[in-house]
């Protein structure tokens, strides 16, 4: 997965590949002032791949994420997504992000919410081309058929965040921005979600990068977790997690799942 020295030297970073990694960073660094919150940081995330990305609080976490999304920019170093710079990355709609927050508008319904992409684009002139899949079937897909008239305020915390990602998945990304989606919702509804979003990871084919506090969430969604060490924020290791596919809740309690889990917590001290 992090290949710091190889290939496409000498290739503009712009030049779209259909083979290109979901994100490339090279030797990346972020500054806020003085301050660097991440230092030349080198990843290479493969499209496709689920990745979630753990460390200690401060460490960089949404950082990497804005960065990745064309929200701040880099200092140093170079970073591409789909061979694209993220600001063309970013005019594609290659990439979606989902908060802890659902950020929905309150007085719009369920639907209203996720057709939202597609007004503003409209009023502004600039269509954007919707997935294939309409924003109804989109709730369908991610469980809410049939409260595609609920307020906001009737659902509940993780279906607010299923809407979310529905208006997320609407221009068909290549590439998910997920941070601490599930960060407030209660254990149970949590696992429900995890169990969701990776069927609809599979269903749609689209590359995930997912923050999260949680070591067993990090294990249980990844195929890989990016492990981020603190001050000044640097990769401390790449695990692979090599548990078998389709994932289901009973695999957490495995001596498989559980040796991951202890790995990462030892790693983490060291962050
Ligand atoms: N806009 C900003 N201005 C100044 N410093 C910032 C800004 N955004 C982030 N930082 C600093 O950069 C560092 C990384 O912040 P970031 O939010 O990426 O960490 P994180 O790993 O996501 O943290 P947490 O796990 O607590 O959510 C922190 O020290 C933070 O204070």
């Amino acid at each position: 997965m992090m290949e710091p020295s190889e290939t496409l030297v000498g290739r503009p970073v712009d030049t779209p590949r259909p083979d290109a990694p979901a994100a490339r960073l090279r030797a990346a660094s972020v500054r806020f002032g003085a301050y660097t919150a991440i230092d030349r940081l080198d990843l290479q995330v493969e499209a496709g791949s689920f990745c979630t990305i753990l460390g200690p609080s401060g460490c960089g976490k949404s950082t990497l994420l804005r960065l990745v999304s064309d929200l701040i920019p880099a200092a140093d170093g170079e970073v591409s997504i789909f061979g694209k710079t993220t600001e063309e990355a970013r005019l594609a709609r290659e990439f979606a992000f989902v908060f802890q927050d659902a950020a929905l508008l309150p007085w719009r319904s369920a639907l209203k919410n996720v057709e939202l992409p597609l007004e503003i684009g409209r009023k502004r002139g600039a269509a954007i081309p919707a997935g294939p899949r309409s924003p109804r079937e989109l709730l369908e897909l991610v469980g809410l058929k049939g409260r595609e008239n609920a307020l906001p305020h009737e659902l509940s915390g993780g279906m607010r965040q299923r809407v979310a990602i529905a208006r997320a998945l609407l221009c068909q990304p290549r590439l998910l921005l997920m941070d601490e989606p599930f960060g407030a919702l209660d254990e149970m509804t949590r696992d429900r979600l995890n169990l969701q979003l990776l069927d609809i990871w599979r269903e749609t084919g689209t590359t995930i990068l997912f923050v999260t506090h949680s070591i067993s969430e990090a294990v249980f969604l990844g195929q890989k977790v990016i492990m981020l060490r603190a001050n000044p924020g640097r990769l401390r290791g790449i695990v692979d997690i090599d548990l078998p596919a389709p994932r289901h809740m009973k695999m957490r309690d495995t001596p498989e799942f559980n040796r991951h889990c202890s790995h990462l917590r030892d790693l983490l001290e060291t962050c």
